[in-house]
């Protein structure tokens, strides 16, 4: 488990004094694919480089696992971080090295002996698909074979945490897919914790399971996905799953329906327009499959041509089928 508790970073300069992290607590279970977004600027960077130890927080502590990483000596933090797997935007790989010699580069730090080298640097080539581009060196390599050797690499010495920093972020829509398919599939086969930095809403949709938002240095939001996902007025939603802004038709205001429970939502909506003589307007609305669950939110207009209807049978239907309503 990863924890933060209070964690505030402060650069200060005779010019400037910038809090690019502020008061930031976080708890990321083990095993989980979790998700910090934000938007250029938020603090996500300098976040990470304290939880990767490149960076002494001001004030407030870091454990990972067993470790409280502020209490580290720069010596012992120096041997923490080669146990620490990251993997970066513009993919960091030595460009004089092959994609072979590349992965066993943390291996040779850490003074693991040739032969055992060689076998576990095939076995990671093999994990993330590239065992036929070993001899290949980076500028022979297309952005997404790069990111899987930089993957391999991260791997190499048996990280409890793979960071990754915008890892998708400068690859296209297609391959950033399957990147991070790639990720969690590693996630599933090693149990390999997995927290993710990006500005990219379709990263946390695609494979996290627990997400925090992050603003002017502050997690505003943070928690399981499917939960954020389906809580009253969650920022976190409202980017993950737009539905527009509040509207009115008529006499009626527009309501937001979140579902998360794998009920085909058409018969929940004409069962509903059945059952109370309702028309059910939607004015927009995102439907993904998130975790395996048809996860959505629709921004609708419940309204009936004499004007008045069973609000309060509407809501309790709408509950026994878990949709949740909001104004
Ligand atoms: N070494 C530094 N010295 C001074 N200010 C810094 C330093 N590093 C970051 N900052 C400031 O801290 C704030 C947060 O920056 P950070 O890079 O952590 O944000 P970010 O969310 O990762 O953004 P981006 O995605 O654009 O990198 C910014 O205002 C930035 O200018």
């Amino acid at each position: 488990m990863i924890e933060v508790t209070s964690l505030t970073k402060v650069y200060s300069s005779a010019a400037s004094t910038v809090t690019a992290v502020d008061d930031v607590s976080l708890r990321i279970d083990s095993g989980q694919i979790f998700g910090i977004l934000g938007r250029s600027g938020a603090g996500k960077t300098t976040l990470m480089r304290c939880l990767t130890a490149l960076e002494r927080p001001t004030s407030g502590t870091v454990t990972i696992g067993e470790l409280e990483l502020t209490s580290l000596s720069g010596a012992e933090l120096r041997r923490v971080r080669h146990t620490m797997g990251m993997i970066f935007q513009h993919f960091n790989l030595l460009a004089s090295r092959t994609a072979a010699a590349n992965v066993a580069f943390p291996l040779e730090v850490q003074g693991v002996p040739a032969a055992e080298r060689k076998q576990r640097v095939a076995e990671l080539l093999d994990l993330v698909g590239l065992s036929d581009r070993a001899g290949n060196y980076p500028a022979q390599l297309s952005g997404g074979q790069k990111q899987r050797v930089g993957i391999a690499r991260a791997l190499a010495a048996h990280p409890q945490v793979l960071f990754c920093d915008e890892a998708t972020s400068a690859l296209d829509p297609a391959t950033t897919e399957q990147i991070l398919d790639l990720i969690a599939e590693i996630n599933r086969r090693t149990g390999v914790t997995v927290v993710l930095i990006t500005h990219e809403s379709e990263v946390v949709r695609r494979i996290c399971s627990g997400a925090a938002l992050m603003e002017n240095g502050r997690i505003v939001e943070q928690g399981a996905l499917l939960e954020l996902l389906t809580a009253p007025r969650s920022r976190l939603a409202d980017i993950l799953l737009p539905v527009g802004e509040p509207a009115n038709l008529g006499a009626e205001s527009s309501v937001v329906l979140s579902f998360a429970q794998g009920h085909a939502q058409e018969p929940v909506i004409s069962g509903l327009t059945r059952r109370f003589g309702v028309d059910v307007s939607i004015l927009g609305g995102a439907v993904e499959l998130i975790a395996g669950r048809k996860v959505g939110r629709l921004r609708v207009v419940i309204s009936h041509p004499t004007g008045a209807f069973d609000r309060a049978g509407v809501d309790a239907y709408l509950a026994e089928h878990e949709v949740s309503v909001q104004a």
